[in-house]
């Protein structure tokens, strides 16, 4: 469970010596102890030890951890392999001259640049750039330590370390535990936001907890879910007790899963796999079919190895968004979806949808530049939508902005009319023109899908409270994520630039 971190132990500074390691400055703490960075007396090759503060435990408990500790070094003799970390050896720390430090367990194990929670936490709500590709080692590793008859049981991204040449290892094994028959036991710790629901109605015997390979399918599921999204949790909630309800309400039957709409094709379905609600409907799924999943994802055409961009929407400035708020009329349409739901559905509405733009909010003006034959998609793509925001004007503007009508745009990977990111694209895709397919550069399906995805950020902003201004919200979102402007509770900074440009073009649209 996640926990407040350890004090560092007293008397330790740059120099000081266990065994034949050297260490250098504080890397970081976590519940149990404090790491440190480290290296060989002899050859200076470069380790990570962590010091283990066994002296603040209750005699119990300190037997308890000295079986981590066992299992630690032991499981990580055992399973060599290039996405485990090594833990090279468990040390104790003789030094009598310093009563605090005298008796504790040092771990030596190899050093990693930075961990997975580290890159989440710089990703401020963008998929990772390598996230495929770490997903991949990460499941490489779990199928080699379910094979050997191992569990993790504590896999979550502070746990997947970074190697200097960003090789992702599987670290933290104190919670590996060696599978009897079908499960393991282990001390009842793990992190709320990575646990399985099952998890919390087990109960805890003497011997721990029971930890099945499912549990790490879950927190494989949960982590992959993370890293595609650049951060976001699959299950709602601000603090991690909220979201282990969630997850709780939706294994009982209570809510449906609702994955992030962004997951590119393929990810979705194997997330969905890894959450499925219990023991029993998991275990069809083993890590190395998972692994080999993974694999074939990553081999795709067209798979990107990096951060996705979605396509450029930019909104009004305030002065527009008055103009808007003073607009009458809302779009309520018996068609109306929204959200991930719309993806893929196809209207029913005809083509004469452009005279149904006459006298609603945000129609387009006569004279204006919008090329007549795109105008019933324009004007469909906004009735779709119940959020009087995501109006004809904003869509044009926002089509304005990026391709400037141009359906055979492109520019580093955001292709069409409306400059998506293909496997952006693919979580949003509606069949616009209803030939059978959805394709960003088809002018239908791109404006279509892109009224979709508006309409969806439309309703997680009033959902999470930012009512104002919504039209530049939802510009702001399109061009980063709902997840950064709802965690900057308005237009962040770095899409001011892209905001006001498609409001200059909004306020042209809105006359
Ligand atoms: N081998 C290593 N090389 C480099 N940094 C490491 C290594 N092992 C751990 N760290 C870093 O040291 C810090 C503390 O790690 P530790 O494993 O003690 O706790 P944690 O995993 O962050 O939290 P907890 O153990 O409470 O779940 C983290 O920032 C982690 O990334």
């Amino acid at each position: 469970m996640d926990g407040a971190s350890a004090t560092p132990p007293p008397g330790v500074r740059p120099g000081y010596r266990i065994g034949d390691w050297r260490l250098g400055g504080p890397i970081g703490a976590g519940s149990w102890g404090s790491v440190y960075a480290a290296e060989h007396t002899a050859d200076g090759r470069p380790a990570a030890v962590k010091i283990l503060r066994t002296d603040l435990l209750a005699p119990g408990q300190r037997a308890w951890m000295d079986e981590l500790v066992r299992r630690e070094v032991r499981f990580s003799l055992e399973a060599d392999h290039p996405h485990l970390v090594r833990t090279h050896a468990a040390l104790t720390i003789e030094d009598p001259d310093h009563p605090g430090l005298d008796g504790l367990t040092a771990l030596v194990m190899d050093r990693a640049e930075h961990s997975l929670r580290d890159l989440l936490a710089d990703a401020a709500g963008r998929p990772l750039p390598d996230g495929p590709r770490l997903l991949r080692e990460v499941a490489d590793g779990l199928a080699h330590l379910h094979g050997r008859g191992w569990v993790h049981g504590d896999l979550k991204p502070a746990n997947i370390l970074l190697a200097p040449d960003g090789t992702a290892w599987l670290a933290d094994f104190g919670l590996a535990a060696e599978l009897e028959g079908s499960h393991a036991y282990v001390p009842p710790l793990g992190s709320l936001d990575h646990v399985p629901p099952e998890w919390w109605s087990q109960r805890t015997g003497q011997r721990g907890a029971t930890v099945r390979p499912t549990a790490d399918i879950w927190a494989y599921g949960v982590l992959a879910h993370q890293v595609l999204t650049g951060g976001r949790h699959p299950f709602p909630g601000r603090t991690a007790r909220a979201r282990a309800l969630a997850a709780q309400t939706y294994a009982h039957g209570g809510a449906p899963l609702r994955l992030d709409g962004q997951l590119p094709p393929g990810w979705r379905e194997l997330i969905g796999d890894c959450l499925l609600p219990d023991h029993a409907s998991r275990a069809r799924h083993t890590a190395a079919e998972l692994s080999r999943r993974v694999r074939r994802l990553c081999d795709a055409p067209g798979v990107r190895h990096r951060a996705a961009r979605r396509p450029a929407l930019l909104a009004a400035g305030a002065a527009l968004l008055l103009a808007l708020a003073g607009s009458a009329g809302v779009l309520l349409t018996s068609d109306s979806r929204s959200g991930p739901a719309v993806a893929g559905a196809s209207s029913p509405a005809s083509a004469s949808a452009s005279s149904s733009a006459e006298g609603i909010a945000g129609a387009l003006p006569e004279d204006s530049d919008v090329p007549r034959a795109l105008r019933p998609y324009i004007t469909r793509a906004a009735e779709r939508c119940t959020e009087q925001e995501v109006t004809p004007a904003l869509i044009a503007a926002m089509l304005k902005t990026e391709s400037g009508f141009d359906p055979h745009a492109r520019r580093k990977d955001e292709y069409g009319i409306a400059m998506w990111t293909p496997w952006v694209f693919h979580a949003w895709a509606v069949d616009g023109d209803h030939d059978g397919r959805e394709d960003y550069w088809s002018p239908p399906d791109a404006i279509a899908s892109m009224g979709s995805y508006l309409c969806w950020l439309a309703q997680q902003f009033k959902a999470g409270g930012l009512r104002d201004g919504l039209p530049e919200l939802v510009a702001a979102g399109y061009r980063t994520s709902s997840r950064v402007v709802l965690d900057t509770g308005g237009v962040p900074a770095r899409t001011r630039d892209y905001v006001d440009r498609v409001a200059r073009q909004l306020a042209r649209y809105s006359r």
